[in-house]
């Protein structure tokens, strides 16, 4: 029986994956928790899962946690803090971490769970994208797996099975155009925060739902998938395929192409991330192509989305440039979220900052470099959106 440890548990990536757990107990048992502020969700998983150890990051929370599982016997160690999220993630049993954190907050607990030997499903993409230079080499170091949980890139390594080192040519990740696919240009410019989130065919957590409608979250995989992967990034395109039920394609090198299809559910490649290289019976909806119907595809609109050139350009720039797009967009979608800024000024604001950043580019970025890239650049964006035209006074950073 496996052991997981699970970093952002009462998320959609989260609680999925607990989903998971509770079909598969005599697969995969829970020794670990952490999350971030929904006291009520993580108790109840307390009780659930009955983990060793958990951390709650909101460290005002941890009196009204304690409190909420008094009762629970036996207690697991209560922790609170960056520093407990990152003690429960390099916590000694686990032999898998589920990196279902968002944002860069996922880096220095991935960063401990691979120095204790742990094997990464990582979902928590911003990990890799701002944290590559230090994350890889300690992967290698460590000789731990990185197995990829967001479902393209499940895609493409289920794909890669049996493929020789050299065969691959190109991957075709596949988009599903997001909350606004349909929408004429200049309608973008009265878009909603409710609007944004309303994604075609995926229930996820706030930040990814926007990025899909900015295609910034197809810019972050095409980043994601040179770092998993290798490929040039002149050998990563981007398609739409609105119905999201091909995750993925790759290109071999005889111009052989092979996807994965399914729903669009989650659960199948954290499973996959969990039981790797096993193939574990479920009883979950089997993909019915009738029912499917048609599978569409068509160019993405670069002039409409202009994250994704973004995404290319920091890409292809590498060093300290992912860190800072990364951090950028973060900050920007906050803003975004707050109806502190527009929709449209949030590829503006990530464009100004990445701007400003490539007369720095650091090519050769340690940690310390990293986070305070992020830094920086979530300081930049605040200025960025003040100085916007028009734009209503937003906050300065804490
Ligand atoms: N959802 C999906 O289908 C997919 C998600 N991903 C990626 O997976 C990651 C998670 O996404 P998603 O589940 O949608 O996000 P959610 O917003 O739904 O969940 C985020 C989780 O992270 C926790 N959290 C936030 N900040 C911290 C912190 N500082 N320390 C500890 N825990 C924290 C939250 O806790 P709390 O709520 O208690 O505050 C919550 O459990 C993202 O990187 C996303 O890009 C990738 C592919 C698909
Ligand atoms: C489920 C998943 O992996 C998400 O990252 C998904 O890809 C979002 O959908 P789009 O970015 O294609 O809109
Ligand atoms: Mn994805």
């Amino acid at each position: 029986m496996k052991a997981i440890t699970l970093i952002g548990s009462t998320g959609s990536i989260g609680t999925q994956t607990l989903d998971i757990v509770a079909q598969c107990p005599e697969q995969f048992r829970i020794v670990g928790l952490a999350a971030g502020s929904n006291v009520e969700l993580l108790a109840s998983q307390i009780r659930q899962f009955r983990p060793s150890i958990v951390a709650i990051s909101n460290e005002s929370k941890l009196p009204e946690l304690k409190s909420a599982i008094k009762d629970v016997e036996p207690q697991p160690t209560l922790l609170s803090g960056e520093a407990g999220v990152i003690e429960v993630a390099r916590y000694g049993e686990a032999q898998t971490v589920v990196t279902g954190i968002v944002g860069c907050a996922g880096l220095l607990p991935t960063i401990a769970a691979i120095e204790a030997g742990k094997d990464i499903a990582l979902a928590n993409k911003e990990t890799l994208i701002a944290g590559a230079p230090v994350v890889l080499p300690l992967i290698k170091k460590h000789n731990v797996k990185l197995l990829p949980a967001d479902s393209e890139h499940s895609a493409i390594f289920q794909c890669l099975q049996g493929i020789p080192e050299g065969g691959l040519r190109k991957i075709i990740l596949t988009a599903s155009g997001g909350a606004f696919r349909d929408w004429d240009v200049k309608k973008l410019a009265e878009v909603t925060v409710a609007d944004a989130l309303k994604h075609p065919n995926w229930s996820m957590g706030r930040k990814i739902t926007v990025d899909s409608a900015t295609l910034m979250n197809k810019g972050l995989e095409v980043i994601e998938a040179h770092f998993l992967f290798g490929l040039d990034y002149d050998d990563i395109e981007i398609v739409i395929h609105p119905q999201s039920i091909i995750h993925s394609l790759i290109e071999l090198q005889d111009t052989s192409v092979l996807a994965q299809l399914g729903w669009a559910d989650m659960r199948l490649p954290l499973l996959y991330a969990l039981s790797y290289p096993e193939r574990i019976y479920t009883d979950w909806e089997r993909l019915d192509l009738v029912k499917a119907g048609s599978l569409t595809f068509r160019e993405p609109d670069h002039q409409k989305y202009p994250c994704m050139n973004l995404a290319y350009n920091v890409g292809k720039a590498g060093g300290s440039m992912p860190a800072v797009l990364n951090a950028a967009n973060e900050q920007a979608v906050a803003l975004f979220l707050e109806e502190k800024i527009h929709f449209l000024d949030i590829p503006r604001c990530i464009e100004i900052v990445c701007d400003r950043h490539s007369q720095q580019n650091n090519s050769n970025p340690n940690l310390e470099d990293i986070l305070a890239a992020d830094k920086w650049a979530r300081q930049e964006v605040i200025e960025a959106a003040n100085n916007l035209q028009n734009a209503p006074k937003v906050v300065s950073i804490r």
